[in-house]
């Protein structure tokens, strides 16, 4: 007979995960508030930094009122379950895929998971291989369950260096300390502000390629304030912490203090011939949280990671009142814009935007390129966005978190995209490239960033929904149209041949080749 059948009460189980799952989506760690809170304290009032971090803390403490999605990708959900010898995996399987599809049916989660091969949207998070769920056996009396929400964005800039490398900026990097510490330094490089910086790294040395990802990701479920009890990978931690926030990198790629918000190493045996660095690197919205369960009852018997202050953001946002920075014009934008309009708007701008807007992402993107658009997207702007909505029992769509997704994925369509179609502004994060640069020039366009993972705070600015176009494509692939008021973002690539990220990476190249000689012997 299986005795954990029997033991472990389903439904209770069932609503445990569910609350793990909410409480995980809409509220940040107090180690995480602590980490972000800090890094506010640097940056200078005024700076785009400071006001990208404002912006930030405000999203939070927004999310924590309504208890909505930090930021609207809600990630791939991944479980780490540790259980008692005899409890029924299988049963605890099937309750936590019931707990996603609910949380997704109330909008906690995005529907996130899309057929790799056709493109389809499974609406409910389930889908072949999601969520991950990883359990092991252990001999103590209750379930330990830990869930990470990690977003597409911040996996896209994961990293894994196969040792000896060149690394560009830092030269060779060899199999020792000193070249790992060359691989990581670059891993923050490499992900410039994409991952919506600062961020977080968990790093695994040594393994194959897929155990030192695994490895390197086991690292975000350490405490931010932890200490690494080997004393090697303890100092290089220390060593990396201070020098990455050398790179000037900052918020959003922004420019500014902060750059890495944390990073935790480990380390496991590898083959002869193998020696790889894989770098796991995670957004400022790093949602990973935990619960003790009993085993019988099934219910929540103690949340984890909950030592130390936990950081009211309401109250920090009383002391800086600003959330403008001094260091561009702002400038109120009704749309449609006009040529002349965009063409006066400069790098550093902060524009205030009203009007309409409508989104599209990656499936829009390529679709537009061979096909017409469904409307008329002359002088519009086009919002790298896929949100996550609900639909009311009359059939109106409803916002619940709406931040920016990273743009550089469009870069093979966007200039082209924008000269088609006429459309003047596109708003995302992150930046885009030469190409793209090169169309703003000639057409007469304007790249705005908006601050990536402020969700809550974007929503807050969507009036109201007036239509949606390509819903076959899925929710967050749809084209939403959305009034907006006092749409906040800030010029970073302008119609003049200047982009903010081209310079950002650039002084931060020469930053890191500071770090080329040889530290750790
Ligand atoms: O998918 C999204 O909405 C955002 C994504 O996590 C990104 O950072 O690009
Ligand atoms: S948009 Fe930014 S904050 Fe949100 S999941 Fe992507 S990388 Fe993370």
């Amino acid at each position: 007979m299986d005795k954990g059948e029997g033991a472990l009460r389903m439904e209770k189980f069932q609503e445990s995960m569910y609350q793990l799952i909410v409480e995980t989506s809409t509220k940040l760690p107090k180690d995480v508030r602590r980490a972000i809170a800090k890094a506010k304290l640097r940056e200078n009032a005024g700076t785009r930094a400071a006001m990208a971090l404002t912006t930030i803390a405000e999203n939070i403490q927004m999310a924590d009122e309504n208890v909505s999605p930090i930021c609207q990708d809600t990630g791939m959900p991944t479980f780490k379950i540790k259980v008692p010898v005899g409890v029924n995996q299988l049963k605890m399987k099937e309750a936590i895929h019931r707990a996603i599809a609910q949380a997704t049916k109330d909008g906690k989660l995005r529907p996130n998971s899309v057929d790799s091969l056709t493109g389809e949207n499974s609406e409910n998070n389930l889908g072949d291989g999601v969520p991950v769920i990883k359990f092991e056996q252990w001999e103590k009396d209750y379930i330990d369950v830990r869930l990470i929400l990690k977003g597409g964005g911040c996996e896209n800039k994961n990293i894994q260096y196969s040792l000896p490398c060149e690394l560009e900026g830092l030269g060779r990097a060899g199999r020792d300390l000193d070249g790992i510490r060359k691989c990581i330094l670059h891993a923050v490089f490499q992900a410039q502000g994409q991952g919506c910086s600062a961020g977080f790294i968990g790093v695994g040395i040594g393994g194959d390629r897929s155990s030192g990802y695994e490895l390197a990701k086991e690292q975000l479920f350490r405490s931010v304030d932890d200490v690494n009890p080997n004393e090697e990978l303890r100092k290089l931690e220390d060593y990396i912490m201070e020098n990455a926030n050398k790179l000037g990198i900052g918020t959003m790629g922004f420019g500014g203090e902060t750059t890495l918000l944390g990073c935790k190493i480990g380390v496991m045996h590898r083959l002869p011939a193998s020696f790889f660095v894989s770098v796991a690197y995670n957004c400022w919205a790093f949602r990973r949280l935990g619960v003790k369960v009993n085993p019988e009852t099934g219910e929540i018997q103690e949340w984890l990671y909950q030592e130390g202050e936990n950081i009211d953001f309401a109250k920090e946002l009383e002391k800086s009142a600003q959330s403008v920075p001094a260091e561009g014009r702002e400038i109120v934008l009704e749309a449609p814009l006009t040529e002349e309009q965009v063409r006066k708007l400069k790098v550093g701008d902060v524009v205030r935007i009203n009007g309409m807007m409508y989104t599209g992402r990656d499936a829009i993107h390529k679709h537009l390129m061979d096909h017409d658009a469904p409307i008329d997207l002359n002088g519009q702007i086009i919002y790298h966005c896929g949100p996550v909505m609900l639909k009311d029992g009359n059939g109106n769509w409803h916002v619940k978190a709406a931040g920016p997704t990273t743009s550089i994925r469009e870069e093979p369509y966007q200039g082209e995209i924008m000269k088609k179609f006429g459309i003047r502004a596109v708003i995302g994060k992150g930046g885009m490239g030469a190409k793209t640069l090169a169309a703003l020039k000639e057409h007469g366009g304007v790249y705005l960033n908006a601050i990536g993972g402020a969700a809550q705070y974007y929503a807050d600015c969507i009036k109201s929904v007036e239509g949606v176009d390509f819903l076959e494509f899925g929710i967050p692939e749809a084209m939403w149209h959305l009034r907006v008021e006092n749409f906040t973002a800030v010029v970073t690539m302008d119609s003049h041949g200047n982009s903010l990220h081209e310079d950002v990476e650039k002084s931060s190249l020469e930053k890191l080749a500071q770090f080329k000689e040889p530290v750790f012997k």
